[in-house]
């Protein structure tokens, strides 16, 4: 369903001298129907600027975007728009997603009505939205308050209704669940896993918490400094991963524990590494090849870019 090649997005970046950053650099995989593709790594390795080539919404510098086999890097915008229904984006700040001054109500007819699907005061407009806040397990009730009179999971909720109002297929989940408590964290996971068992959706789930990953995707891709390190089924990625930063990013996990998964993981995970985006500061620099070659592939479906293998 989805397809990337060779996708490469690059920044220009500092004051004085401008210097080349490769925020996504020759990335190269996958997406099967109704699978979810976990997209997994530390802050600034290129996680949201991979989703959003993905969506079209940045151009990349070089590659390409494929969904069902039609190039996104080579249509025009009116295509583009088409396409656009089919793939949607839940974003980590649910609150940044809808407009504060519109009620609920509101914020989920929109798109219905911007697609011509509905007239606005319509009773079909009205079953539409009733069918979206029961699906996504909120109350009638809800409909009348604004953004700010909801908890940030019912915000969460709101948000993937209003995805799932346009009948998607492909959806990207950005980090859709670390500004949330624990518990709902777990409610909202839940129901994203449903709502994909009903529509046979396929998504790519980003987040920087290997555990939330594994428990979500069928498969799990590692993003290191712009680049894929390790991709592979799930269980194998997580029980056996090849990858020396992988293991690192599960040893991570497990050394400090679920209870400060966020934002203190982040946090540790940046001064393990020394902050650093690039291997040669790395406290493993010993380990992890400065040069990744091609991904490798060294059991069925598990690939892994490191010379030490
Ligand atoms: N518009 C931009 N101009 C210059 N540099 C950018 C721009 N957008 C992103 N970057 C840089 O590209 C790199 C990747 O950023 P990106 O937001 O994709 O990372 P991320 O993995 O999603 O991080 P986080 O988990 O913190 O959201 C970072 O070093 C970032 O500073």
């Amino acid at each position: 369903m989805i397809r990337v090649e060779n996708l490469t997005r690059t920044y220009w970046v500092g004051t004085f001298k401008k210097k080349p950053l490769q925020a996504v650099d020759n990335v190269t995989f996958f997406i099967r129907p109704g699978e979810t593709l976990g997209l997994v790594g530390e802050s600034g390795c290129g996680k949201s600027t991979l989703a959003r080539l993905i969506l079209g919404l940045i151009p990349p510098t070089s590659g390409k975007v494929f969904f069902d086999d039609l190039d996104l890097t080579a249509i025009g915008p009116r295509e583009i728009l088409a396409i656009r229904k089919k793939m949607q984006i839940i974003f980590q700040h649910p609150e940044s997603a809808l407009n504060p001054r519109m009620r609920i109500f509101d914020c989920l007819a929109e798109p219905l009505r911007l697609h011509r699907i509905v007239i606005k005061g319509s009773l079909e407009e009205k079953e539409r939205v009733a069918e979206l806040v029961e699906l996504v397990g909120l109350s009638k009730e809800h409909l009348n308050r604004f953004p700010h009179e909801l908890s940030g999971g019912q915000l969460q909720r709101v948000v993937l209704a209003r995805a799932l109002s346009l009948h998607p297929s492909f959806i990207v989940a950005d980090e859709p669940t670390s500004m949330l408590d624990v518990s709902v964290q777990a409610q909202v996971l839940n129901l994203l896993k449903h709502v994909q068992g009903l529509y046979n959706l396929t998504y790519l789930f980003i987040s920087h918490d290997i555990e939330v990953v594994h428990c979500m995707s069928n498969r799990i891709a590692v993003m290191y400094g712009g680049k894929i390190v390790e991709i592979g089924p799930a269980d194998s990625v997580y029980k056996n991963p090849l990858h020396p930063y992988t293991q690192l990013l599960i040893r991570a996990f497990s050394d400090i524990g679920a209870s400060i998964l966020e934002p203190g993981t982040r946090r540790f995970i940046k001064t393990f590494f020394g902050g650093c985006r690039f291997y040669p500061s790395c406290p493993q620099a010993g380990n992890i090849c400065k040069n990744p070659p091609e991904l490798k592939e060294v059991a069925p479906g598990h690939s892994v870019a490191c010379l030490q293998i």
